[in-house]
């Protein structure tokens, strides 16, 4: 579905990512972890086509991104659900219609999709929030959102960045969980992340791949799960 051909990735001064092989077949989970500045957000970006690659390839559904038109890397966004680090949400919207906007924004009626917004709120645990606006919630309410927001357009690949930053462990693992639960419907999911203790407790309900960033190169960081 996703895949990196010696990638890499320079911002101007020195390459923060360089040769990168990676493929994100359906089904697939990856761990990504790497110090901080390591480059995993600039990975994630170029996993859906935010950054395009300095070096090498790639290919988002069959197509290199840096070939791609406009309208074709829309489509191809869609699908891709991103859960963003800083979550990125409109503040002045409610919850619902936060996470009703990828549809708005692909022209589709979100009071059409009421049942599935419903849905969606109460498997994140959020219902009761509908309403609120996004500076009302906590860390993890506004993680779930985010997730929530992320799956509306039902995507193949999950991209989630930090998802269990400044949340506790038991939070964590609720998130972990909703992870995995997309995971074995399907879809790709990758979670950068430096929480090793999510890595531990994911052990027991997935097989992932755990990848780490240093010096620009990804290795293998140990056996599978
Ligand atoms: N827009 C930008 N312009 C220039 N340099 C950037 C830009 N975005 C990121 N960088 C640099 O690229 C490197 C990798 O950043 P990136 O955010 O991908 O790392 P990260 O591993 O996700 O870090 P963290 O774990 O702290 O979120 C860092 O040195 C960062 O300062």
């Amino acid at each position: 579905m996703i895949e990196l051909r010696q990638a890499g990735y320079s911002y101007g001064r020195g390459a923060t990512l360089s040769d990168l092989d990676l493929t994100l077949a359906p089904g697939s989970f990856h761990f990504l972890t790497g110090p901080s500045g390591a480059g995993k957000t600039t990975l994630l970006k170029l996993l859906y086509g935010e950054l395009k690659p300095s070096s090498g390839a790639a290919l988002l559904f069959g197509q290199d991104s840096r070939k791609v038109d406009r309208d074709g890397l829309a489509r191809i966004r869609r699908k891709v659900g991103v859960v963003h680090q800083d979550c990125r949400f409109l503040d002045h919207l409610s919850v619902v219609d936060n996470v009703a906007l990828p549809l708005q924004v692909t022209g589709r009626d979100p009071s059409a999709h009421a049942t599935d917004l419903a849905q969606l709120l109460s498997w994140v645990g959020l219902s009761a929030r509908a309403e609120a606006r996004p500076p009302e919630l906590s860390g993890g309410e506004r993680q779930r959102a985010a997730l929530a927001r992320a799956v509306i357009m039902d995507p193949d690949v999950l991209l989630a960045d930090e998802p269990t930053g400044n949340v506790d462990a038991e939070m964590s693992q609720r998130l972990l969980t909703l992870l995995t639960e997309l995971n074995r419907m399907g879809k790709a999911v990758v979670v950068a992340t430096h929480d090793m203790g999510l890595i531990r407790a994911a052990k027991p309900l997935v097989q992932a791949r755990i990848l780490r960033l240093a010096g620009g190169n990804l290795q293998a960081a140990g056996a599978e799960l």
